[in-house]
């Protein structure tokens, strides 16, 4: 499905500023695997996921994802394949439009375009049921500005825009960080739900270790740009926070100092 063979990135390399990245990441996830993916600050979490969806650039290695090579594909071309929820909810959806033009675009997403424009009817019946499934009333404001709703509506919307076109691969990074809790279970349940009945091969980054634990098949640790921990299967079932962290220390020689896991 996915196969990530040997990337590695380094920025401003040669500079003073320069910075690894990521080192030699091979990763290979089934189709419908849910892989979650913890680290410390600055491990390379988001630069793997900006690696698969093409903002960034890799130094080396390739990034197949079923059968076809990405790696050099533009992002754009592979936002067609590959829905994406940031961390910021004003990503990710257009304020100015309404939920119907947002949800029309996501649906048209790696299409050919086509001349007419505008929402059919059978699409604001589709987009109506969709909305239902997120238990905000917004099936109701279908014509309401995008910029009018609450940071939780809008990552809601925009998680529903990210799969409503039913991508090959869904990558979540820190989506519900920026929520307040209730709101932040909220979207992680919704995202379970989506995720379960689509089956959907997804990566999730996120500081929460319980979360990292209890959402989806595998975790990964990453730290220092390279695949520190690999765990799935009952392993990862008998595995608690503190485990986590002890397999951290055992596996870096570190111990977690000030970081935003242990907040979690
Ligand atoms: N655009 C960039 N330019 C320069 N350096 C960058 C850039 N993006 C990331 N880095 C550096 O690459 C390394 C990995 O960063 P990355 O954002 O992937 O880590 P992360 O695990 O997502 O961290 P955090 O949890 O703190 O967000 C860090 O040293 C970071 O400073």
């Amino acid at each position: 499905m996915l196969v990530v063979e040997s990337i590695s990135k380094t920025f401003n390399p040669g500079g003073v500023n320069e910075r690894i990245a990521l080192q030699e990441i091979s990763l290979h996830l089934k189709p419908g695997e849910v892989v979650t993916i913890i680290g410390g600050n600055g491990a390379g979490k988001s630069t793997l996921l900006n690696a698969v969806a093409g903002v960034v650039p890799v130094d080396r290695g390739r990034i197949i994802l079923d059968g076809q090579e990405i790696h050099c594909q533009r992002e754009h071309i592979r936002a067609g394949c590959i829905g994406r929820v940031f961390q910021d909810p004003m990503m990710g959806t257009a304020a100015s439009m309404t939920i119907e033009e947002n949800l029309s675009l996501a649906m048209r997403r790696g299409k050919p375009k086509k001349l007419r424009r505008g929402v059919t009817r059978k699409e604001r019946q589709h987009f109506k049921d969709r909305l239902e499934l997120l238990d905000l009333g917004l099936e109701d404001r279908l014509t309401t500005k995008v910029g009018l709703l609450s940071g939780g509506q809008r990552q809601a919307l925009t998680l529903l825009m990210a799969t409503i076109a039913m991508p090959r691969l869904l990558l979540l990074d820190e989506h519900t960080a920026a929520l307040d809790p209730k709101t932040a279970e909220k979207v992680l349940q919704l995202s379970r739900t989506i995720v379960e009945e689509n089956k959907l091969t997804t990566m999730m980054v996120t500081h929460n270790m319980e979360q990292a634990l209890s959402f989806g098949d595998r975790t990964l640790m990453l730290h220092d740009g390279k695949i520190l921990l690999d765990l799935g299967g009952s392993r990862r079932k008998k595995t608690t926070v503190s485990d986590l962290l002890a397999m951290f220390e055992k596996a870096s020689g570190k111990v977690l100092g000030n970081d935003r896991m242990l907040l979690n």
